[in-house]
């Protein structure tokens, strides 16, 4: 027996990253809604064996508190943060009676859709709040303005229309080919005006600079993917084609994995509804498109995803 006290403990899975896909509208169910949240579990309780005896027969597997959250966000459905988590939180408590109590923390990230006038389907979305834009100036003596503008930290999503398959297969390649996966990325996006916007004091710069988001955002919602690569070069094309000032797009885009969660040990389907969003690692994706003969001054080394 330990000379000292135990005090309060709790225990559970922190920080279950979690995106719900429901689908609503229609027979195709092609409207989109999506939850995103953070959760974490911690129960407090008979847990005097674990910690002073080793005897873990009190303890319910941080592990188990994750495939709760999970399967409770495909039998349940989340219709809010704080309905989800009323819901995990009895659980627990009137599930095991060595929990006493359970406290459920959600964060919930918010997204709005990215409207597609041209289609009824919505399954594009942009992460609120976060964006950042950027601008950067050169004055030389002997070369000039340089006007760089751009942004970082908007993240987007489409809950559809990507796919990857066909890619290379050698003996340490275990990915699965995806035919409806989420594409989910955080742009950081740069662009080099002509010398004749940097030279024209009139030049609109705010304008130019919604322009430029507003396409490569609408590009991210129209393209059918097959890869990052293909929507990455859709986007900044599609910035080059509508803002005539803008010579050059450099883009940096990580694709934030979202995995399907196995449901089958807990007797759920998952038809592409729930998913563990993953923070890291991530495969990362750059490149730059510009006007052919002009050449390209956007530096390709910088380290702009820290
Ligand atoms: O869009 C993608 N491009 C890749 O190059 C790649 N590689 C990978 O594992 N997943 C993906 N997805």
């Amino acid at each position: 027996m330990s000379k000292h006290v135990l005090a309060q403990n709790q225990y559970g899975k922190a920080e279950n990253r979690i995106v719900r896909i429901a689908r609503r509208g229609g027979e195709d169910g092609a409207w989109h809604e999506i939850r995103d949240l953070n959760v974490s579990v911690a129960l407090r309780g008979e847990y005097r064996d674990v910690h002073l005896t080793g005897d873990n027969g009190n303890c319910l597997p941080t592990d188990t508190t994750k495939n709760t959250v999970y399967a409770f966000a495909k039998e349940h459905g989340v219709t809010s943060p704080e309905a989800f988590a009323i819901l995990l939180a009895k659980h627990f408590v009137t599930s095991q009676p060595v929990i006493r109590e359970a406290q459920i923390r959600v964060e919930e990230f918010a997204w709005e859709r990215i409207p597609v006038p041209t289609r009824k389907e919505q399954h594009s979305f942009v992460r609120q709040g976060q964006e950042v834009r950027t601008a950067q100036v050169t004055y030389s003596e002997t070369t000039g303005l340089q006007v760089l503008s751009g942004l970082k930290e908007l993240t987007v999503m489409n809950s559809t229309n990507s796919e990857f398959h066909g890619f290379i297969k050698d003996e340490y390649t275990t990915l699965q080919e995806a035919y409806d996966r989420i594409l989910a990325t955080k742009v950081t996006a740069r662009w080099a005006n002509s010398a004749t916007a940097a030279a024209d004091p009139e030049h609109d710069w705010d304008g130019s600079y919604r322009k430029a988001r507003r396409h490569m955002l609408e590009a991210f919602a129209e393209t059918y993917s097959y890869s990052l690569q293909q929507t990455l070069h859709a986007m900044a094309c599609r910035v080059l084609d509508h803002v005539p000032t803008v010579n050059e797009v450099r883009l940096n885009l990580p694709n934030k994995h979202h995995f399907l969660v196995d449901l089958e040990p807990f007797g759920l389907k998952n038809d592409n509804e729930v998913y563990f969003a993953a923070d890291r690692m991530y495969g990362l994706i750059e490149g730059t498109v510009h006007r052919d003969g002009v050449q390209p001054v956007i530096a390709t080394s910088d380290w702009i995803t820290a």
